[in-house]
């Protein structure tokens, strides 16, 4: 196994912050660890780099232990490179300076390097003269002038707007493809590892709650906490979802039927007892609130709006699998 994390535990102040935390990685899949704030993905990520002393557990790449701060005089791992979220450039230096280390690599592969991180056209700039996303690139490529194994990218997406996100995402696909280095970034905002990741490790006050791909984390999460981090999402009561399905496939239970938005398909019909209550435009859809007697529905609707206060048909899209959460 390229990475295994084992029994990884943390306290801070006599208290757990992390706490058995089990998974690995084989080479080359990408893993996107996610969590509300504070849920230990920064902390997990800097053992996994050996930036930080776990209180339990050992993080073992390729088979040998990752030393902790504690056990090297140097933290830090070779093999391994870790770039924070609050990771810093010197501001008088030319980027070319930051990354005088690439004299060490052959042209073509600083060229591959810099091609990668899209930053070809900024060696000649002073780092004040940078944006936020192409500092991020700097230092991304100036870790992996290294040729690490092992990548960790800590919130790499936070306060960017979509079009540099996108931007990031082709430079961590070339990161892997390119120049063959494994990847783990952390998100407290999972709708942005869902497109990226092979794997989804969700993760709750220092717990794994749930580890899965992104389709089934998403369509089949294990409680409300994972559902609502991926998304809005209806929970509806037996009644409901006899109502709203032509099969009768679903048994009395307590249980609540777990359902995405699209999931739903909406019909005009005059005879049904389920209105429009509220809309949102969205751009490529329109969000829908509905009335179900007291019951809420959210549904989106991609074709032409519907009118308040208009009554519509609910069904189960045919793709549709069944799920509950307790
Ligand atoms: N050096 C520290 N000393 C004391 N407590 C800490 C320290 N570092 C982290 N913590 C606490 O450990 C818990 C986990 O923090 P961590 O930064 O790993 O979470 P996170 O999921 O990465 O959050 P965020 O998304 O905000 O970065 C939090 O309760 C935090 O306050």
């Amino acid at each position: 196994m390229f990475l295994n994390v084992s029994g990884i535990g943390k306290k801070f102040g006599g208290k757990w912050v992390l706490k058995d935390i089990n998974f690995s990685q084989e080479r080359f899949r990408k893993i996107a660890i996610a969590g509300e704030t504070g849920s230990g993905k920064s902390t997990l990520l800097k053992i996994i780099a050996g930036l930080e002393q776990p209180d339990a557990g050992i993080a073992y790449l390729e088979g040998k232990k990752v030393p902790g701060p504690h056990d090297t005089l140097i933290p830090g791992h070779p093999g391994i490179a870790y770039l924070s979220q609050h990771f810093e450039l010197r501001n008088n230096y030319r980027v070319e300076e930051l990354l005088s280390y690439a004299n060490q690599l052959s042209e073509e592969d600083a060229n591959t390097l810099f091609a990668v991180c899209r930053i070809d056209h900024l060696v000649k700039r002073k780092v004040d003269q940078l944006s936020g996303g192409e500092k991020q690139r700097i230092a991304l490529a100036r870790l992996l002038i290294g040729s690490p194994k092992l990548l960790l990218l800590d919130e790499p997406f936070s306060n960017m707007d979509p079009i540099h996100k996108n931007l990031l995402k082709s430079v961590l696909d070339d990161i892997g493809e390119r120049l063959q280095i494994t990847c783990i970034l952390t998100s407290h905002d999972p709708m942005d590892t869902l497109s990226w990741a092979d794997e989804i490790i969700v993760m709750r006050a220092g717990n794994v709650v749930q580890e899965g791909g992104p389709p089934e984390i998403y369509h089949h999460p294990v409680n409300e906490y994972v559902a609502g981090l991926f998304g809005n999402y209806n929970l509806l009561t037996h009644d409901v979802i006899q109502h709203i399905s032509k099969e009768k496939r679903f048994t009395g239970t307590a249980k609540r039927t777990f359902i995405r938005p699209e999931q739903l398909e909406l019909t005009r019909d005059a005879t049904s007892p389920i209105t429009i209550r509220r809309q949102s435009f969205q751009g490529m859809y329109t969000m829908l609130e509905l009335r179900a007697g007291s019951a809420t529905i959210i549904a989106k609707a991609s074709g032409p709006a519907f009118k308040n206060g208009e009554n519509v048909g609910v069904s189960l899209s045919a793709a549709y699998q069944f799920h509950q959460i307790g």
